[in-house]
């Protein structure tokens, strides 16, 4: 994300400030293929970076939504979606009184929710990336885009982007950096060389030059939630149809499979738990899976958590560098894009001069958006499933408190926005909306339909006439 973020900072700021990036000449990659959330799109947008350019360059296909096959425990073939929505779907513009009237409908009769969308079909007949263009374009599908795409790709183009646009580029590793006396990163080391600096954003990924190595910033673990800590990756071949516009996330025995199409391959890994398995134990069960042999890339171990202050004086650290978690719903991307925006957003409108005060605002804001992150993702274990020690032992651990209440509610009513709102501060977004939470929380059974009918039984007869759900109303 370096490149980026200096695209960013060469936008917010003046002419005659000199953006630079320091990159080590042995570039690490995992070289994966990513998927993004809606923020991608407005990431690219809001710094001139052409779609069309980007679809081209980063080898991107459409991704609208997250497939989840067998988290109920019912086989493959058991699967539900996460939509990214737009306009034209009746059920997410019915509101009344903080609830999506339809959906509970929906819910309360125990019908999928996703086929509500009108261009689900697209996606259920896998159709071609041209179809997907032509039916987004009538305005019609109920869907917003965003994209799979080749991360080496994409920092391959954005640095093509970052020198045309004057920014700089050091081929060199960052060995160290000097502070003043007041904690100010003043100069960076890279070999013999010193740079001097004003403002730097850490995004050395795993590396974590800044908070971990020169601050010693608290950690905030959630392996006590979210407990996968090992993966491994591989490459797929594509299948002989078109990429599925869709990450596919597959519950396994020890954790979950990651399938992201791209146009040439599928890139893929399996997060799982050390508890209950090893590396062979994942290999074999992922070849099982699949019906064929597969060469893994790279075996991880993954620390999930997050530092609990990003902004430091004047160094502050972006996705990886900053906190790390499980690639489940794109969420560490989706994260890093908000953080990138809310950076530019408070540099732009402190016009440079940013209070010690704005910064522990974006400190916690950032804190909180984690603990968004992590409640989500915890959800999406809670699925009865009770097949494997990997699924009992997760269905008997603590729950963290703020999700255990939210829990609680989704057994007597649907999420609600003022359920996620916590989760959100000082100027940003939310990261996983109402919608999000009811896509997985009602398939998984967190909301029973029992909960849906009460709340539909609080609407008035006449209501309930005009939305043509009396079925669901007397159920
Ligand atoms: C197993 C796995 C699967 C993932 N899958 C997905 C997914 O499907 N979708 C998704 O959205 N996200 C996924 N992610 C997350 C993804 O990696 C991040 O979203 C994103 O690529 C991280 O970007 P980054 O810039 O923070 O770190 P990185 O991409 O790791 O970049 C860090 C850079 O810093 C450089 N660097 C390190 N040390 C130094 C130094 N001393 N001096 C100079 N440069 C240095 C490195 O060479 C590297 O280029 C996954 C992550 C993992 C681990």
């Amino acid at each position: 994300m370096g490149w980026l973020a200096a695209i960013e900072l060469r936008r917010v700021f003046e002419p005659d400030v000199d953006v630079a990036v320091i990159e080590t000449p042995e570039l690490f990659s995992f070289g994966l293929g990513e998927g993004g959330a809606l923020n991608l799109v407005d990431t690219l947008c809001r710094n001139q970076l052409d779609l069309d350019i980007f679809v081209g360059e980063a080898g991107a296909t459409y991704k609208l939504g997250v497939l989840y096959d067998n988290w109920r425990g019912g086989g493959i073939s058991d699967r539900y979606y996460r939509l990214f929505c737009g306009p034209g779907v009746p059920e997410i513009e019915w509101r009344v009184d903080g609830f999506f009237p339809l959906l509970s409908a929906r819910i309360a009769m125990g019908e999928d929710l996703h086929t509500c969308v009108p261009g689900f079909d697209a996606i259920a007949r896998h159709a071609s990336q041209q179809d997907i263009e032509r039916l987004l374009a009538t305005g019609q599908s109920g869907l917003c885009p965003s994209y799979h795409f080749d991360a080496e790709a994409f920092e391959r183009y954005l640095k093509r982007v970052g020198l045309s646009r004057g920014i700089t580029a050091h081929a060199s590793a960052v060995c160290g950096m000097r502070l003043d006396e007041r904690g100010y990163v003043r100069s960076l080391h890279l070999g013999g060389e010193q740079l001097e600096v004003d403002f730097v954003i850490d995004a050395s990924g795993f590396a974590r030059l800044g908070l971990g190595s020169v601050f010693g910033t608290r950690w905030r673990s959630f392996a006590n939630t979210l407990p996968t800590d090992r993966a491994i990756t591989f490459d797929l071949e594509p299948s002989e149809m078109c990429p599925d516009p869709v990450t596919r996330s597959t519950a396994m025995k020890a954790g979950w499979m990651w399938e992201v199409p791209l146009n040439r391959k599928i890139t893929a890994g399996y997060v799982f738990s050390s508890r209950h398995a090893d590396h062979a134990i994942a290999v074999a069960e992922v070849e099982h899976r699949l019906g064929h042999r597969v060469q893994p890339k790279h075996l991880l171990s993954l620390d999930q958590g997050y530092f609990e202050t990003a902004w430091v004086n004047n160094l502050v650290a972006l996705g990886t560098a900053s906190g790390f978690v499980e690639p489940l719903d794109a969420a560490l991307a989706t994260h890093t894009f908000e953080q990138l925006r809310n950076i530019g957003r408070v540099l732009t409108n402190g016009g440079g001069v940013v209070p010690a005060h704005t910064i522990e605002a974006y400190n916690s804001a950032n804190a909180r958006s984690w603990t968004g992150v992590r409640d989500f993702l915890r959800l999406h274990y809670d699925c009865k499933r009770n097949d494997a020690p990997f699924w009992r032992d997760i269905a008997a651990a603590e729950l963290p408190e703020g999700y255990a209440e939210l829990r609680a509610c989704f057994h007597k009513r649907t999420p609600r926005w003022i359920d996620i709102q916590p989760y959100v501060g000082s100027g940003w977004h939310a990261l996983f909306h109402q919608l999000d939470w009811i896509s997985v929380a009602a398939p998984l059974g967190v909301v029973p339909a029992t909960a849906a009918r009460a709340e539909l039984r609080r609407l008035s007869a006449d209501i309930v006439e005009k939305l043509g759900i009396a079925d669901a109303w007397d159920a």
